[in-house]
């Protein structure tokens, strides 16, 4: 039986299959998207000419160490498509991403893409969104009255989430773009577009992890193969 990196790895060569010259890709981050970029570079070193925006400087760093051409989104802020992994998806290609911290960035890429290719082991796809805990991305500012604002905000849906700060050590984890991310273990998301909108109306929340009519298509790899996911 493939193990799960082998997974991730089908799922990447399945996307970059898509990959066409000429193209302008956002670049996701995670371990899935790394197998994508190793797979891209080859390419990249065999004469395909792609312009990458990456979604965090950790995929930013492999890119440069690979020779994969990056941009700024600032220099090229329309994409063809991006390329991500999840940290769950259901059937309507409704994601949680955000477990490495890059759920803004991830985001933003995705909203400046014509389309949003999903990459993962098939384990990843859930009946419900929620037994992954949803990162928001939050300013540090008044962290503890975002805290309640939040608990206070799912309450009104009937949800309960436990909330973490999320650490690195002692220290509490900071995104790269300087924020603080609560982890929010909501058990079953039944409503992910009212949460998302409850969420959205906390004034300290950056963002959140809920990647909703974003995605276009999914590639699942698991041990019987890979198979296809169209929103
Ligand atoms: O912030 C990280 C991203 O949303 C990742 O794409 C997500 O956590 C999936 O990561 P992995 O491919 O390592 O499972």
């Amino acid at each position: 039986m493939a193990d799960m990196q082998e997974l991730k790895r089908q799922a990447a060569k399945a996307a970059l299959d898509r990959v066409e010259d000429g193209m302008r890709l956002g670049i996701g981050t995670g371990s899935t998207a790394e197998a994508f970029i190793r797979l891209l570079a080859e390419r990249v070193e065999g004469g395909l000419g792609i312009v990458g925006v990456t979604t965090s400087e950790r995929s930013e760093a492999l890119c440069r160490e690979l020779g994969v051409p990056t941009a700024t989104l600032e220099a090229v802020p329309q994409l063809d498509v991006a390329i991500d992994g999840a940290d769950e998806l259901d059937g309507r290609l409704r994601l949680i991403k955000g477990g490495g911290g890059a759920l803004l960035r991830e985001k933003i890429v995705a909203a400046a893409s014509d389309r949003m290719l999903v990459i993962a082991d098939a384990s990843k796809q859930v009946e419900t969104l929620g037994d992954f805990p949803l990162p928001i991305e939050i300013n540090g500012f008044g962290l503890i009255a975002t805290f309640l604002a939040i608990q206070k905000a799912s309450r009104a849906l009937g949800l309960d989430p436990d909330l973490t700060l999320r650490r690195v050590g002692e220290e509490p984890f900071i995104t790269d773009s300087g924020h603080l991310i609560l982890d929010a273990a909501y058990g079953r998301i039944e409503d992910p577009e009212a949460l998302s909108a409850a969420l959205h109306s906390v004034p300290g929340v950056v963002e959140h992890g809920l990647f909703l009519g974003l995605a276009t298509e999914a590639i699942l790899a698991s041990a019987d193969g890979v198979s296809i996911l169209k929103a």
